[in-house]
């Protein structure tokens, strides 16, 4: 298996001078499922976000699918990033005012991909969304909503997900569906995840735990 991630001597110090994260090296393959953990304030979240080329690294190197992105210009970073890596956050940033298909639709329609509303309705069935796709999403419960930001990253056909306390504001029932839908998405598309969580309860689904203590990897 080729590698999907790798980290080398990753440092992140705030503007603050907050040392978050104190030299990382760690490699992930591709169609590993790993859970990334650790007490709050360990760096997950600025772990995941320079994986993720959200943020900048201050000493250190990203590859992601074979690409350096550490150095890439913005306009590079984010097309690549839009090919390749999803995101998936605690909240789940819904378009508010346009209905459950529509906010998969736009996603679809700004990357240009065709066909946009039947894949939007492919992914919504698959996510057993199918009969909210005209709802708001205020209209939704904690876990629909965050089954339709997970379709939204969908959209795209990520080879990479990262998300950071998916299922945080959920209870652990509606939790553990999330994860089994990406366990599921892993095993059947082949989909690389690196999930940040505090729920030990869930770390039974992960094939691999990273540790994280004081911005180091034990
Ligand atoms: N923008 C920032 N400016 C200054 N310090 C920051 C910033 N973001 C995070 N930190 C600090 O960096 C350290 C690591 O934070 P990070 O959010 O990566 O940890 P975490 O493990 O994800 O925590 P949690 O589980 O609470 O989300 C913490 O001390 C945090 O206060």
């Amino acid at each position: 298996m080729s590698e999907a991630i790798k980290v080398v001597n990753l440092k992140k110090v705030y503007p603050d001078g907050t040392k978050a994260l104190k030299g990382i090296n760690l490699t992930i393959k591709e169609g590993e499922f790993c859970g990334l953990m650790g007490p709050s304030g360990s760096g997950k979240s600025s772990l995941l976000h320079l994986i993720a080329g959200l943020d900048r690294p201050t000493e250190g190197n990203v590859w992601v699918l074979g690409r350096e992105i550490t150095s890439m210009e913005e306009d590079d970073l984010a097309e690549f990033r839009k090919k390749n890596i999803a995101f998936v956050f605690q909240f789940y940033y819904l378009l508010e005012d346009f209905s459950v298909l529509e906010n998969l639709v736009i996603i679809g329609q700004m990357a240009g991909i065709r066909d946009v509303k039947r894949k939007a309705l492919d992914i919504l069935n698959f996510l057993r969304l199918e009969d909210k796709v005209k709802h708001k999403p205020s209209q939704l419960s904690g876990g629909q909503m965050q089954r339709v930001a997970i379709g939204r990253a969908l959209m795209l056909e990520p080879k990479i997900l990262l998300a950071d306390e998916p299922t945080g504001n959920l209870d652990l029932e509606e939790g553990m569906r999330i994860f089994e839908l990406f366990k599921h998405l892993n095993q059947e598309k082949g989909i690389t995840f690196v999930v940040a969580t505090h729920n030990t309860e869930l770390s039974k689904f992960f094939s691999r735990i990273i540790r994280l203590r004081d911005g180091m990897i034990l």
